[in-house]
């Protein structure tokens, strides 16, 4: 492992969730791929907005105005097309593993290469604990995300997945494929692009799987079981911060 290695990592910042940019960079700066070359892809609606934070030498970050879509679950979901377009475009160019972050979110504690791997997925804290039966994974077989019953081995969380550029490149287009064909069929799925990346990793299995303390959700009361928080969802108020309720 060299620190020459380029980690690209996307955040979507639209509308008012641009507040949480700030805190989710400089925190980032503390904590994530600290040593390494990373590149901050920001996607916004509002690229005047997005906060100066001085970022360690090495360290780059570029804007990309995106348009605001009017539902919040469409805004989320669009992020597969968008970064799948930008690998394409450029990014395939400019590093070698990429990582999608949730921007609702702030790191606490070390983030760093030891999540390098071919294709990477975070385990949802509120599932960890559950049986299969319980995931929430999409259950109607019309939908492209359908998982049966009997498939799939954890429940993943959206809100970071990664790996090496080609690897993430094929995940994004097929959960875009996907999610389009449902819109054709006036489908959406049960957690949008999270049923989608959960049915896509059931059939290509992550070679590293993060565990809760590299995901996790601050509306749980940590058990003591956790002894580190690494990285965690912040607590928002999603009627107050969304487009659609
Ligand atoms: C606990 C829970 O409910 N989890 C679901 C919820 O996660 P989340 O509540 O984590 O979704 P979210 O509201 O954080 O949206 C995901 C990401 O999209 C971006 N964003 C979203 C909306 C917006 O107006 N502007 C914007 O920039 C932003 O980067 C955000 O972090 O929704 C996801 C997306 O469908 C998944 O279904 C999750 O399972
Ligand atoms: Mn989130």
């Amino acid at each position: 492992m060299t620190k020459s290695l380029a980690i690209a990592t996307t955040v979507f910042a639209v509308g008012k969730y641009i507040r949480f940019l700030g805190n989710f960079l400089e925190t980032a700066e503390q904590h994530y791929m600290v040593g390494f070359k990373v590149r901050y892809y920001i996607f916004t609606d509002q690229p005047e907005q997005v906060p100066a934070v001085t970022l360690a030498p090495g360290r780059m970050l570029s804007i990309t105005k995106v348009p605001k879509f009017s539902r919040w679950q469409e805004i989320s979901s669009r992020r597969m097309e968008i970064i799948q377009t930008a690998i394409e475009e450029h990014i395939h160019k400019e590093a070698d593993y990429i990582y999608c972050l949730d921007v609702d979110m702030k790191f606490h504690n070390r983030w760093g290469p030891e999540v390098l791997d071919t294709l990477v997925a975070a385990i949802h804290p509120w599932f960890y604990t559950m049986d299969r039966k319980q995931f929430t994974y999409e259950r109607r077989p019309a939908s492209k995300a359908y998982v049966p019953m009997d498939q799939g081995d954890f429940y993943y969380m959206a809100a970071a997945f990664g790996g090496r550029v080609e690897d993430v490149y094929k995940l994004t287009k097929t959960c875009r494929e996907n999610l389009e064909e449902d819109k054709n069929n006036n489908l959406e799925a049960a957690w949008q692009e999270e049923s989608h990346l959960n049915r896509y990793l059931v059939y290509t299995k992550p070679t590293k799987l993060l565990s809760p303390e590299y995901m996790w959700d601050d509306v749980i009361k940590r058990p003591s079981e956790m002894r580190l928080i690494r990285f965690s969802a912040i607590v928002k108020d999603k009627a107050e911060v969304r487009e659609n309720a």
